[in-house]
């Protein structure tokens, strides 16, 4: 599948190693001979393109942010701003504020410009400069804006709601013959987009995540028969939940939206935390906030603005569920509860952030001046690709409970397959 190009390439890059337009990267890993497997889709590779689209000074570009906070918003708004500027020499980039309200001029969020110097040492910060949202977007409004404007190329930096809205965008701007070049940047703690092996923000949420698990760690084994349970984001994966077991080495028991658990019987959830404490005298739990969602009951989904099913709560529940089992066991509980959700996707990027952030901004650039658009920057096997938008917005990863990285976190944590 290869993506949409606005028109025949007429221009010379100013910029050098390019990839040529021949070049793939499969989906899948073929397994060997005598095996009839799927390569899956053939992506394109990313990388700067000999030929343009678009002639370089008279481009403007725009920027959005939108969806939730993630480390690293700054870093992809500054890296994009100094390639179009540095790379390319393109005399104006705009920053749409408030998301994709604020590409609707009846909200009155008037767009900054975005100078070379003016995203000086804005990668230092956590958040977005540009301000973010959720929330509903008048898609033939915001067209209407961006041709009004001028706008040659728009890069959404976003999850997978913002990638389903850039592509609204996408076809808008197709169906009424506006050259617009419609490139997204995957954000999300979660890590959770297809065709990705790793989001920008993700490895910063882990690493915060374990610092959490520290403290959780320490509270419980301090204390007599302590369990501390950890909320971590992850709406529909577990990667958050998973990836920080792996790396703290301190969790015995993770609780992902892949895998569902009971919580009572012998086998149950709760038996085995008293198991642990029995044995141990402490226990550390990581709960990803999209697990256990069967154990509520059913009842009519509540929406946020964007229409993300709202979730039940489930850190709490557990706690106390836990509360309410030891006190059934007659056995002394001290417990301690952490939600550290927003105070870990805030945080500025670490180091492989920042590093991924940079270079999913640059491969963006290069996409759009090649004319290309209604696409994502992927990545995978360790290569920048681009990625149909619709393949993006159809689906979203999960854990691969049969994989090596799942595998990983049963052996840290020695927790059992399945509970009940
Ligand atoms: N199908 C769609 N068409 C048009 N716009 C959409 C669509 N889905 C989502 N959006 C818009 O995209 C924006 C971001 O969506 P959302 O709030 O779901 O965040 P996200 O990008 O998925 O990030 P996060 O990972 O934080 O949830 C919102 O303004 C939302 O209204
Ligand atoms: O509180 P908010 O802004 O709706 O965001 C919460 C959601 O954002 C995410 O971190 C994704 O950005 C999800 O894991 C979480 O469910
Ligand atoms: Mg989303």
């Amino acid at each position: 599948m290869t993506v949409t190009t606005l028109g025949p390439c007429r221009f010379r890059s100013p910029r050098s190693g390019f990839v040529s337009e021949d070049e793939r990267v499969p989906a899948n890993i073929i397994r060997g001979p005598g095996r009839d497997d799927d390569p899956g889709p053939l992506f394109e590779l990313a990388g700067p393109r000999e030929m343009l689209f678009f002639d370089p000074p008279r481009v403007r570009a725009g920027i959005v942010t939108c969806g939730g906070l993630c480390p690293g918003l700054n870093n992809v708004i500054r890296s994009l701003v100094r390639e179009l500027h540095g790379g390319y020499e393109v005399r104006e980039v705009i920053g749409f504020r408030m998301g994709y309200g604020g590409l609707d001029p009846r909200n009155h969020h008037e767009p900054v410009v975005l100078h070379h110097s003016s995203v000086d040492d804005i990668h230092q910060q956590g958040g977005t400069i540009l301000g973010t949202s959720r929330g509903p977007v008048d898609v033939a409004a915001a067209v209407d804006n961006l041709i009004r404007r001028k706008i040659d190329m728009l890069f959404c930096i976003g999850g997978d709601g913002t990638q389903r809205g850039a592509f609204a965008i996408y076809e808008a701007c197709k169906a009424r013959g506006h050259a617009l070049a419609v490139v997204g940047v995957p954000k999300t703690i979660d890590n959770d987009v297809l065709y990705v092996d790793r989001t920008f923000g993700y490895l910063t949420a882990l690493e915060e995540a374990r610092h959490v698990i520290d403290a959780a760690h320490n509270e419980a084994r301090s204390v007599e028969n302590g369990v501390a349970v950890v909320k971590v984001m992850g709406r529909h994966a577990g990667f958050i939940a998973a990836g920080a077991t792996i790396a703290s080495q301190d969790v015995n028991f993770t609780l992902v939206p892949e895998v569902p658990f009971r919580l009572d019987g012998e086998h149950g959830f709760l038996a085995a935390v008293i198991e642990r404490v029995r044995d141990r005298g402490h226990a550390v739990v990581v709960v990803a906030e999209g697990a256990g969602q069967d154990l509520f009951p059913a009842e009519p989904k509540a929406t946020d603005a964007s229409g993300n099913v709202k979730l039940k709560d489930i850190g709490p529940f557990l706690a106390k569920a836990i509360g309410e089992a030891f006190a059934a066991a007659k056995l002394p509980l001290t417990l301690r509860y952490f939600d550290p959700g927003y105070q870990i996707r805030s945080r500025p990027a670490n180091c492989e952030d920042a590093v991924l952030c940079d270079m999913f901004a640059r491969q963006a650039v290069h996409a759009a001046m090649a004319g290309k658009t209604g696409m994502v920057v992927g990545q995978l096997h360790g290569t920048f690709i681009h990625v149909p938008t619709a393949l993006i917005a159809s689906g979203a990863k999960q854990l691969d409970t049969d994989g090596l990285f799942w595998h990983s976190v049963l052996a840290a944590n020695q927790q059992p397959d399945r509970f009940g």
